[in-house]
Formats: structure tokens, sequence, C-alpha cells
């Protein structure tokens, strides 16, 4: 089956349909969201919890709120954060199970809903409900492989966001296939390591991939990354020491993060789960959204590292979530190192 037959509708289509839509999740706030909204207050919660359940200090986006008009500032990207926790968008997760725990983890932790679900018979009954999906390559089957597109296509028919993970892309001929034919379903926005976009690129040398590992530095896989973008009508990010994101033409580059996060499993498979819930509360606008979800995931693990007790991966693991869930406003407008590089 041609790869256009299975994912057709246009990103024309899909943009119009996600400016009218947005549906969400129609979920009720958990608890402690109708607490603090009835005016109580949490001990146990940070004061963001509150004030992202009242709203009053975030425009949350959609067909009835105001618009956030993105910037590559440090602010914009806390707003963007408030708005995600003020939301808490539920993410639909087709993810590996290597990453299932702490991507779930690191999605409620930024304040977010996750649900991971991939069996055939389902998933486009939860991309339905859902207001963004990710789909991660990691341990993948066929059967498995079979559900991503139709979750995809579904996504693309409904104007959702969705966000490919071609995890290991290049490592094996089936994984690389396996990829490109998600790829051909239309992603919202793309996120690897450079040896996974560089092969995903078809890119020359792109022989680099080491299992799911990368090879290559971030900065090697810029134009490769530019030359996606473009051909598919994507945003792309490459993760490295410096994050790059593009468009096909801007290029915005986000320095925050550790290395020590290539030490966590799955860390990356998190990073895109992110970055879905953040295009959710900015339609039409997955350059910026993208970046600001890789500023606030490297910061908190750079926040993590200051209060972990030990400064290894598995203090590090701990100390993210944490970060996470803790962070204020002057450690988001303080710390978020996001620039637009041309
Ligand atoms: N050298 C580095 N310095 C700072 N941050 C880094 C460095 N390398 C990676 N990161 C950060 O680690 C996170 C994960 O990126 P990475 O490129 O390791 O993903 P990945 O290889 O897809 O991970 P995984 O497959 O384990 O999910 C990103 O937030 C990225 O910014
Ligand atoms: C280690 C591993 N193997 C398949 S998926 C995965 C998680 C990191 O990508």
């Amino acid at each position: 089956m041609g790869h256009g037959d299975e994912c057709a509708p246009t990103l024309l289509d899909a943009a119009s349909k996600a400016a009218a839509s947005n549906t969400n999740t129609g979920a009720p706030p958990p608890e402690a969201f109708r607490h603090c909204q009835e005016g109580g207050s949490i001990g146990a919660l940070p004061s963001w919890y509150c004030r992202a359940a009242g709203g009053n200090s975030t425009k949350a986006s959609g067909p009835q709120g105001d618009q956030l008009q993105l910037e590559a500032t440090s602010e914009s990207c806390w707003q963007l954060w408030q708005a995600v926790r003020a939301k808490r968008p539920l993410v639909h997760c087709i993810t590996n199970f290597v990453s299932m725990d702490i991507m779930a983890n690191v999605l409620l932790a930024a304040g977010c809903s996750p649900a991971m679900a991939h069996s055939l018979d389902e998933v486009e009954s939860f991309v339905t409900i859902s207001s963004a999906l990710l789909v991660n390559m990691g341990t993948l089957s066929s059967d498995w492989v079979a559900a991503k597109k139709l979750a995809a296509k579904k996504a693309v028919e409904l104007g959702k966001p969705w966000v490919l993970d071609p995890v290991g892309c290049g490592a094996t001929p089936v994984r690389t296939a396996s990829c490109l034919d998600l790829l051909a379903c239309r992603p919202t926005v793309v996120r690897g390591n450079a040896s996974e976009v560089l092969a995903l690129a078809g890119a020359a040398g792109s022989s680099g991939v080491k299992g799911v590992d990368s090879t290559a530095a971030s900065g090697d896989a810029v134009e490769a990354a530019k030359s996606l973008a473009s051909k598919h009508g994507c945003v792309v990010a490459v993760s490295g020491e410096v994050d790059y994101v593009t468009d096909g033409q801007a290029l915005v580059a986000v320095r925050n993060g550790s290395p020590l996060l290539t030490l966590i499993t799955a860390a990356g498979c998190s990073l895109t789960a992110l970055i879905a819930a953040f295009l959710v509360v900015a339609p039409g606008q997955p350059l910026m959204a993208t970046s600001h979800a890789l500023a606030v995931f490297g910061l908190a693990a750079e926040e993590g590292l200051q209060l972990a007790p030990r400064p290894g991966p598995g203090s590090l693991r701990v100390a993210l979530l944490d970060c996470l869930h803790l962070m204020e406003r002057a450690a988001v407008v303080e710390g978020a190192r996001i620039e637009v590089v041309s």
C-alpha cells in the first residue's frame, strides 16, 4: 500500500480543523485542581498548581481563549508551560516498553495527563478522546506499526497534533522503513537524536547509529533536519548538547540540558511526549512550542542536578521529575536558553 493512500488528508485540512476544533479530554480536573478552583489550598502542591487552575496569569490557547503569540524568550516559555499546566492535556502515547514508566511520569510531573494505549482495536478511539498523539518506534513489531499508522491517520483526520520519535532509525532496514512509513503519515513534529535524523533524511554517511544511541553531534544533523522539515511540511527537532529546531527555514537553538540525560534511558522519548503536550496549547506554532518544551525539559535536568543527592543518572531521574513538578516562574525566566539562530 502506498504511503499517500494511508494518510490522505492534507496538511491544510489538518491545520484548519485544528484551528476549528482543538477538542480536548472532557475529563474532569483532578482532585487537586478542583480544590484550587474552589479556592482551597493544598500544602504539598507547588504554587503554580493553583495559579494554573485559576487561570489568572495564563492565556490558554484554543478557539475560545486568547492564543499566546510565542516568541523565543524564556517568558514565552513560562507562559506556554502554564497554559499546558492549566489545560492538563490528555496525551495518547504509543511508545516502547522501556519508556512507558518514565514517559508517563514526566508528563504527569509537567502537568499533563498521559495514556499509554497501543491496541489496533483501540487506538483510533484513543486519538479521538486525546488532545495529542505521540508515536515512538522504540520496541517495534509489525502489529504495533500498523496501530501507529492507524492512530497517526486518525490524528491527521481530526486535526490533532502528533509527534514522531524515530527511535533507532538507521539501525536495521525494517526500522528505517517503518520510520519512513510513519513519516509519510504527516507528523506535526519529528524529534530524534542526530543519528536518527540523519538516517531518516537518508543523509550521506548516516550509518552512524548505534542501536538507539546517537554517534553524531546535533549540529551535524541541522541540514538534514531542514531538508526533512521542508520536504514533509513538519517541524524537526534534533536533540543533543544543543537542541536544534527547524521548520525548514527558521532555525532555533536551545541550550539547556545535561550530558547525564544520555545515561537515563528514554529521556529523549519522554521529551518527545512533552513536545506533544506543548503543541496542544500552541496550535499553528509548532516551531516555538517544540523549542519551549525542549527548554523546559533541559532546564528541569539542570535544576535536578543541583538538587540530586548524588550527581548520577539514578538521582537525576528522580530529581528531574521533582523539578518538572515544582518548577516556578523565576527558574524558567532566568534559565531557559532559547535563541533564534536564523
Ligand atoms: N551533551 C549534552 N549536553 C546537554 N544535554 C544533552 C546532551 N546530550 C543530550 N542532551 C539532552 O538529553 C535529552 C535527550 O536527548 P538525546 O539526544 O539523548 O535523546 P535520545 O538519544 O533520543 O534518547 P533516548 O533514546 O534515550 O530516549 C535532551 O533534552 C537533550 O537536550
Ligand atoms: C534502550 C531502548 N531500546 C529500545 S527503545 C529504548 C529506549 C530508549 O530509546
